[in-house]
């Protein structure tokens, strides 16, 4: 790739970065057309009758349209779940064993995850066949403990569901010892730590964190993440997107995990406007960047490594080496 080349392509990234800064990306402001399903004629059974209402009748059909077309988008979302589940249940346990592994490594080589200083990521439960995240976490955990800065030190913050109406905060901890199981079984932090002090939450905090490592039942290329129905990741990441817009800082990449069985073709998975799309996965075979933002963070990796072989090419001139020293730092400074 020549530096003029990237420069190009870099631009046209940095004008889908903009558009990406102002809509948050949620798939009513980020779709440029709904996805097919939401306007076939299953999801519209009323339409033809529209026509014929009376006015003063039209909103209350309208509504009721509306719920039909979503109860059905819930009633297809929770057929997928079960073949999803189903699919998982009987996976292999070597390849999943594999597979958490190359995940795992994926991740901890991530230049965005070695750079990052703060995350909120899920403790993986093996009775739902979640994506493992216990390398990970404990790779986290142990920079914390030691204050060893081989790597950026990070803040972690975990899950904790509050109540059953989507209400979930991320608690910070600094140990595994911090965890203790809830009634589904999932580990999760005591609001308050062994010293009686409430644990920080990220909505409160004063520093942003930049990274969201998500669960989920399945995934597709395009960004759509299918939950286990709770609505209590899409709540939160709305929330997120909110305090970060608000307080001007970075919003912060969504990466995804998932085994290669959960990722579906595209418009498989039905969406509701409340659905958050993911900027990237990471799979056995590697990440595979959806956004722009996730594009432009790969691409920086891959410009970095570039240069760093460049620098070394006999004949490269100082000129040359100094072009790709700025085009760098703009990145970096871009993402
Ligand atoms: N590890 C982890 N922690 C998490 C989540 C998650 O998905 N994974 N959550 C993400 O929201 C929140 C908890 N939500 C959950 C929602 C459903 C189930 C669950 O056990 N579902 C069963 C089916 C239950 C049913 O339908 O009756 C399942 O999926 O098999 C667990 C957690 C917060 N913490
Ligand atoms: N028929 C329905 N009509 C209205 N709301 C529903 C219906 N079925 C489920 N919900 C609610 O919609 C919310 C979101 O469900 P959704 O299927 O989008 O969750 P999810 O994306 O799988 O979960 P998560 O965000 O936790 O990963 C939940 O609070 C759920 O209770």
């Amino acid at each position: 790739m020549t530096i003029i080349g990237l420069t190009k392509r870099a631009r046209k990234l940095v004008v889908a970065a903009e558009r990406l800064m102002i809509h948050p990306r949620t798939l009513a402001t980020t779709a440029a057309s709904p996805p097919s399903f939401l306007t076939t004629r299953v999801l519209y059974p009323h339409s033809s009758s529209l026509n014929l209402c009376h006015s003063a009748s039209l909103n209350f059909t309208t509504m009721n349209t509306n719920t039909t077309r979503l109860d059905t988008i819930f009633k297809q979302k929770k057929f997928l779940r079960s073949k999803v589940r189903k699919d998982l249940r009987s996976m292999d346990p070597t390849l999943r064993s594999q597979e958490d592994d190359a995940i795992q490594s994926v991740i901890l080589e991530a230049p965005w995850f070695k750079s990052c200083k703060g995350l909120c990521a899920y403790i993986s439960c093996s009775a739902l066949r979640e994506v493992d995240t216990s390398k990970v976490l404990s790779e986290i955990l142990k920079n914390t403990d030691r204050d060893d800065h081989s790597q950026v030190s990070k803040k972690l913050y975990v899950p904790r569901v509050e109540d059953k109406n989507s209400h979930m905060r991320m608690l910070n901890i600094s140990s595994m010892n911090d965890l203790i199981a809830n009634t589904m079984d999932i580990l999760e932090p005591a609001p308050v730590d062994a010293e009686g002090n409430e644990r920080q939450d990220v909505l409160f905090a004063d520093e942003p964190v930049d990274l969201f490592l998500l669960p989920g039942l399945a995934f597709d290329k395009s960004g759509r993440r299918l939950g286990r129905g709770g609505g209590y990741y899409d709540t939160f990441l709305i929330k997120y997107q909110e305090l970060a817009k608000a307080r001007n800082w970075k919003r912060p990449l969504f990466v995804a995990l998932s085994y290669s069985l959960q990722i579906l073709d595209e418009n498989v998975i039905p969406m509701t406007p409340n659905d958050v799309l993911v900027d990237a996965l990471v799979s056995s075979s590697g990440v595979i960047p959806i956004s722009s933002a996730a594009q432009m963070v790969s691409l920086a990796a891959k410009f970095s490594l570039h240069r760093n072989i460049q620098c070394f090419v006999p004949g490269r001139t100082s000129r040359e080496v100094k072009l790709a020293d700025d085009i760098a730092m703009w990145l970096d400074w871009l993402i």
